[in-house]
Formats: structure tokens, sequence, C-alpha cells
């Protein structure tokens, strides 16, 4: 028997067209063609666990075989096969019309063609990228029915032929175009086979090993799974990594199907280099690691696989961010993590706190990009002392309330972003038995603002942004030692021994046992350079401006007596110590006012 014939397509040779526009994603043609051959196995063993088939399964199984001297590759499996009208109706109609589909909706200019090109699963003519022909020889697993050979060298033209087969099951061999001959190399193809296959759920063969693990943990139910189990399966994704923190087990069957595992990877500080490490399949053939239209944002610092059947995935990333299926998926998952973080804090808060360096970057991130999440994890979320201890919100306001709430009613929480370099301000504010948190990440003050925003009455100041008396201004009016001549008088001094129109004097009394001078940048002018410095908020013309600090003199620190009361050319020296000691106190003192600072010292050591 031999039969020719056309296939019947809209679009002139599509060929062409395939090849030339999905250059950059050629290897994808064996992930076709060997999950065509999984499909194949699966139906197989389907028709056998209802009755349909009575023969023996054998073990079912796919093999890929690369030849190097007869330039051709080959796709073989023992699963249902096909009969030659088999051939032609799936073939030459079903998948044609893929193929088709794509050619059409290729030429449709405002569709994004990139995302169609990564996307879209061309079925079985993605053979016909790497291919300048292309044979089927198959056995359909029916009694009595005979081996058919269908051949195409990428014309619209076919023929199928009898073949010679005993087996059940189907061959496909390419015979690999010249242009594509790097696919001849074992190495490529083990590479391409260990990217999309690995998790396919049939053993795939190649060059003597099953390349695949068929039945991944995330196929199973969590009650078999122990911490070991998921602890390896981690290491099998990622060899490379530390061991995670904790996982999610994910596993929904109703409104949409999905599976998968999510881990929490040991973060730190740079989470931009993680990310893209969630794989995406679909009943376990591999699709893609840029999940980020299916999983929020915040949540792609997580590690590990989400497999759905139900994630369209030959369609544009338009058409993705408004499917319903896809918007479920996303809630549902920042649902899981919540509640599992929830879990954890519950059930187990020492982990949770030795974690906390871990986590605290993705939870601060969560809650400031999604709401929900910010619900959830406003109960859990930890602030932390410079004594290390850790606090919830509502711990904290209460231990902070009584002796930190200012004269309006205000909550006033402290906090420091570098405890050694702001530490006579730390000091300070303990001497008054207030608390100073540690908020020195990157995100802390993205994540100050939120707290602002979010919690009542409450407002949060870096201890070095006001004088101690002013940071939690309280009723009791201080004495001042001096009048207002003699506060006016020093003013004018420390003006002339400072010099510098930055630099703002203010004379007020504060404790004897404050420190005599105190430089402050307000936080509201830091916040604005912050800003400005991460691009945010059209402050960029602040980060060229100079910083204005204020200078405060306490009128009741014995040394700022003394300065009035020495002799006219001592007292601007005296003043201009007091302030470049502040100025050493807070690392600011640097270059010729350090070195005439230093030669001042020393002279007044050497006068004693
Ligand atoms: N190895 C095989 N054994 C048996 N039938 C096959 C095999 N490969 C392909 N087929 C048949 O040809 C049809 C078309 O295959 P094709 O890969 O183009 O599309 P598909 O698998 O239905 O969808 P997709 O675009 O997701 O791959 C399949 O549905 C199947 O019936």
């Amino acid at each position: 028997m031999e039969e020719r014939g056309n296939i019947s397509i809209h679009t002139e040779n599509i060929f062409p067209i395939i090849k030339k526009f999905l250059y950059s994603d050629h290897e994808i043609f064996l992930r076709e063609l060997v999950s065509n051959a999984v499909d194949a196995t699966q139906k197989m063993k389907r028709l056998s666990s209802i009755g349909e088939y009575k023969g023996d399964l054998g073990e079912l199984k796919v093999t890929v075989k690369v030849d190097k001297d007869a330039k051709t590759i080959t796709i073989s499996d023992n699963g249902i096969g096909m009969t030659a009208e088999e051939i032609k109706k799936y073939i030459n109609q079903i998948a044609f019309s893929g193929a088709t589909e794509f050619v059409e909706r290729y030429k449709d200019a405002s569709a994004d063609k990139d995302q169609i090109i990564g996307q879209f699963g061309l079925g079985f003519y993605s053979a016909f990228m790497v291919a300048e022909r292309v044979e089927i020889v198959t056995k359909s697993y029916q009694e009595g029915a005979a081996p058919a050979r269908w051949e195409c060298d990428g014309s619209t033209e076919f023929t199928i032929t009898t073949a010679e087969r005993a087996e059940r099951g189907t061959d496909v061999i390419l015979h690999i175009a010249q242009d594509s001959e790097e696919f001849l190399e074992v190495a490529r193809i083990r590479t391409i086979l260990d990217k999309y296959c690995k998790f396919l759920p049939v053993p795939v063969e190649f060059e003597g090993d099953t390349i695949n693990n068929p039945n991944p943990i995330w196929t199973k139910q969590p009650s078999e799974l122990t911490d070991e189990d998921y602890k390896n399966f981690y290491k099998e994704l990622y060899p490379f990594s530390e061991a995670p923190l904790f996982w999610i087990h994910l596993n929904v069957d109703y409104p949409f199907n999905l599976t998968g595992i999510l881990y929490f990877p040991k973060l730190k500080n740079d989470f931009e280099i993680q990310r893209n490490k969630i794989q995406l399949y679909s009943r376990q053939v591999f699709i893609t690691d840029e999940v980020k239209d299916v999983v929020p944002e915040f949540l792609m610092l997580l590690h590990g696989v989400i497999d759905s059947p139900d994630i369209p995935l030959n369609v544009s990333r338009s058409f993705l961010q408004a499917d319903s299926n896809v918007k479920k998926i996303n809630t549902y998952i920042t649902k899981k993590v919540a509640d599992k973080l929830n879990d954890i804090f519950k059930k187990d808060r020492p982990t949770f706190e030795t974690n906390w360096e871990d986590i605290n970057v993705f939870i601060k991130y969560g809650m400031l990009s999604d709401d929900k999440f910010y619900e959830k994890a406003k109960d859990f979320v930890l602030v932390q002392n410079t004594e290390g201890k850790y606090y919830t919100l509502e711990e904290y306001k209460e231990f902070t309330q009584a002796n930190q709430t200012d004269k309006n009613g205000q909550l006033v929480m402290l906090y420091t972003t570098d405890a050694d370099k702001q530490h006579a301000f730390v000091e300070a504010a303990q001497n008054r038995s207030y608390d100073v948190l540690k908020l020195d990440s990157i995100i802390d003050s993205h994540f100050i603002g939120m707290l602002e925003q979010k919690l009542e009455k409450t407002s949060l100041k870096r201890v070095d942004s006001e004088t101690i008396g002013k940071l939690i201004e309280k009723d009791e009016a201080k004495d001042s030692v001096l009048n207002d001549t003699e506060k006016e008088d020093l003013k004018k001094i420390y003006e002339a021994a400072i010099n510098n129109q930055n630099m703002q004097v203010e004379v007020a009394p504060m404790a004897p046992d404050d420190a005599p001078v105190i430089i402050t940048l307000p936080e509201f002018m830091r916040r604005m350079k912050d800003m400005s410095k991460t691009g945010g908020g059209g402050m960029m013309f602040m980060g060229n401006m100079p910083d204005t600090y204020n200078v405060t003199i306490n009128a009741n620190h014995s040394i700022n007596q003394r300065i009035l009361k020495a002799k006219d050319d001592n007292k601007e020296r005296i003043a201009r110590q007091a302030f470049d000691l502040a100025l050493l106190s807070q690392n600011m003192l640097s270059g010729s006012a350090l070195t005439a600072f230093v030669k001042r010292s020393v002279d007044l050591i050497g006068k004693e």
C-alpha cells in the first residue's frame, strides 16, 4: 500500500515561518515529541485499567536515540500506536491545525510575538524546526492492526505506506537538517532532556540511562513523605544550594488543579539573584521557570515546583494575567504561604525567630506588595530591638506604650539603621529607658513607611533624627540655666565657630549630663534623600541637595556655661572643639577638619 496525499491547510507553506520564528526555542521539539510518546504510554495504561485492553502492558517506557552517522534522532515508545487512518486523522489534521493556528496568531499584528513563540506548544510539527524529513513507524495496540509508515519532508505532501513492525508502539524518526546538526550531539540532547523531561511520569531512557524521576514527590500525598524526602528533592532541584528553611506542599483539585512544593530558601540580602527558581510544570512536563504571572511577585523569592494542567500555556502573557484560573492560583498560593508562616509562628516561635533573618525580607516584601498578605502577616511579622529580642507589632506596642507616648498621644517607636554608628544616640535613648529597634535591611525604609500608614497613632523615628528631648516630646518643660541674652550670645559664638550654612544652630535646655552639642538630621529630610536615592516619588532633586543638619547646643551643660565666661579669643576655640567632638561621635569628622581637631586637642592638653 502506498498513499500520497496533500495536507490540507489554509496557509501556504508554514514550515519556513515555524523555522524562522521559533529560532530561539528550537530545542522544545524534543519536549513535544517525548511528551507525545509519554502520553501514548499513559493512554495505554488507562485502556488497560478500564479493561479496554486485556493484553500484557509490559514495561511502559520511552527511548531516545541519537545516530550521528545516519543523522537521525529517534523517539520510541510502546504506547497505543496508530493505525494508518489514525495517522491521517491525528497527524495530518489535528497536529496540523495547531501549527496553522500558530501561524494565524503570529500574523496578528497586535499579538505579543515573543510570548507566542515562548509559550506555544507546537506539538508534533515542531519536529520540522530541526528535521528536513520526518518518519513515523507505528503499530496500533488494536488486535490485527497493520503497522504503518508516514513520511513527510516538510512540504505539505506526505506518504503513508505499510511498514514492518512487530511490537505495539511508535517510532518518530527525525532526519536532522544540516543547520540543526548541533542536536546530534549526545551532550546537547542530554541537557535538553534534563531540562524538560526530568520528571515525566514514565521512564525515559537515553544512552542506557533512565534520565528522569517518574514519581517526583509533589505527586504524592504529604502524609507519605518525611522531612528527608523534601530535603532530598530540594537537592535534586538545586544541587548547589544550601538546605531550605521549610516548605509548603500545595495540593488542590477544585476549582482548579494544582500540586507543587514551595521551599523557603536561605535568602539573606541577595534576593535579586535568586529569582526564577520556581519551575512550572504541566502534568510533569517542564514548561518554564518564568512564573511571573502565575505566582505573585513577592513569592518569586521562593523555590520549588508548581504543576498545573489548568494554566493556559499556549496564550500570550496579557491573556494569562486576565485568566481567572491564574488569578485564583495567585490568591491560593498567597493564602497557603501566609497560613504556613502563621502555623510555624504559632507552633514553634523559637524556630520562627531563628529564621527571621532569612525570611524577614520575604515577609516584608509580601506585606508591602499585597494587602491580603499584609492582613495575615501583621500578626506574625517581627521587629527586633538592639538587645536582640523579638516582638510582634502588638507586643511591641504594649511594651513601649507607657514610656514612649508623646504629649499628643502619639506612640513613637525609635529605630537605628546602624547601632555602631549611631551608638551615642542609642545610648542616650536607653538612658531614658526608651527601647530602640534594629531596622537595617534594604527593605526596612519601605517597611517603616508602611507601618506608619497602617498603625494608628504611631510614628517611627530614627534615634539620631532629633535630640533626645525632642524625639519623644513630653510635657515636662526643662529649665534653662542661661537667660535669653546668654543663649543668643552662645548661639552666635557657635555659628561663628562652625561657619557652615548647612548647620542650623539652636540653643536648648537639656539634662546637664546630655552631650554639650548634638548634631541631628531630621527624619523628614533623611527619608526624602533616601527616597531620591532609590529613585522613588519624584524626589530626584533632593539627592543633589546638601544635608541640612540641626545642631543643638545644650544650654545646661557646664562646657557651654564655661564658653560664655571664657576670654574672647578662647570662646570660639572651645565651641569648635565641642562641635568637632559631636561630629566625631557620629563619624562625620574627616579631612582637614579632623587634622585641625587633632592639633587643637594636642594644644589644649599641652596647656594644662
Ligand atoms: N507517539 C505517539 N503515539 C501515538 N499517538 C501520537 C504520538 N504522537 C502524536 N500522536 C497523536 O497525534 C496527535 C497530535 O499530536 P500533537 O503533538 O501535534 O498534538 P497534541 O499532543 O494533541 O497537543 P500538544 O500541542 O499539546 O502537543 C496527538 O493528539 C496523538 O493522538
